[in-house]
């Protein structure tokens, strides 16, 4: 059984649903990673996505941008990452997500990488710009080393290639819920929950819901329709301002006091 088996049989012994985290490795520099991982698994994240800095972050909105920046300006390479990582893992029993492009990977070199990902304990890699039809040139390599793609399906997937997709994972499906870049919003399209509703049919997994998730009324109303929710730029803007007592509120919004 691996981690994220483990975390979701965990929220469904406590009937709660989940909070997966989004935050850039680096922001801050790289010595406040550790302490960050450990704040958000000890105020009840179910996983946690690490994002790896990178130049051209083509699906992030401004917020995600410049905490990229920012990290790359404290030189925060992914080899430095998954060294830290590597370091922290004994430290965190939640599973770690590297959200990265690809581009970054090939840089590192494709092997490597692997090699290096697997020596960190990392459970899951998001890969925004590696669309099924392309998967084959890393999945074999992440599988051998226990690690799960998590994949990305939007409003505007057909039902036929949601289904496709659910069933080719073991981590958790994400379910964009905006047509667009990351970034928080103020409301959702109407047709956001029939969309939940849609995937959680046809998914032979968790499903979560994120993009421009931004609030506790947020996170309540579409983990209504799903296992949970991701948020980052939130969660970036919190950190960035020194305002991490505010995450909690978000993330309890998921616990089953509050689940109304
Ligand atoms: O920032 P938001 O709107 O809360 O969305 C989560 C998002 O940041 C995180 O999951 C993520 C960061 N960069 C990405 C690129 C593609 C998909 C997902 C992501």
């Amino acid at each position: 059984m691996n981690r994220f088996e483990k975390a979701f049989i965990q929220l469904k012994e406590n009937e709660e649903k989940a909070f997966v985290p989004y935050i850039m490795a680096g922001d801050g520099g790289i010595s406040v990673l550790k302490e960050r991982l450990l704040f958000l698994e000890e105020n009840g994240a179910t996983a946690i996505e690490v994002g790896i800095p990178f130049s051209d972050p083509v699906a992030d909105g401004p917020t995600i941008q410049e905490a990229s920046q920012r990290a790359l300006q404290n030189g925060t390479t992914l080899k430095l990452v998954l060294e830290e990582l590597q370091s922290i893992r004994p430290f965190i029993q939640i599973p770690i997500i590297i959200m990265t492009y690809m581009n970054p990977i090939y840089a590192y070199g494709l092997p490597e990488f692997i090699t290096d990902a697997q020596k960190a304990g990392i459970d899951g890699c998001i890969i925004p710009d590696l669309p099924m039809e392309e998967e084959n040139v890393i999945l074999p390599f992440l599988s051998n080393a226990g690690i799960e793609i998590i994949r990305l399906v939007t409003l505007t997937s057909p039902t036929e290639r949601i289904a496709e997709i659910a069933k080719k994972g073991k981590g958790f499906l994400y379910a964009v819920t905006i047509t667009g870049i990351t970034g928080s919003r103020s409301s959702f399209q109407t047709e956001v929950g029939a969309y939940l509703n849609k995937i959680k049919k046809v998914s032979p997994i968790p499903v979560l819901a994120g993009f421009g998730i931004s609030s506790p009324e947020h996170v309540k109303a579409l983990s209504h329709y799903c296992d949970g929710v991701v948020v980052g730029s939130k969660i970036v803007d919190l950190f960035h301002n020194r305002k991490a007592e505010e995450i909690i509120p978000l993330m309890n919004a998921t616990k089953k006091i509050n689940a109304k």
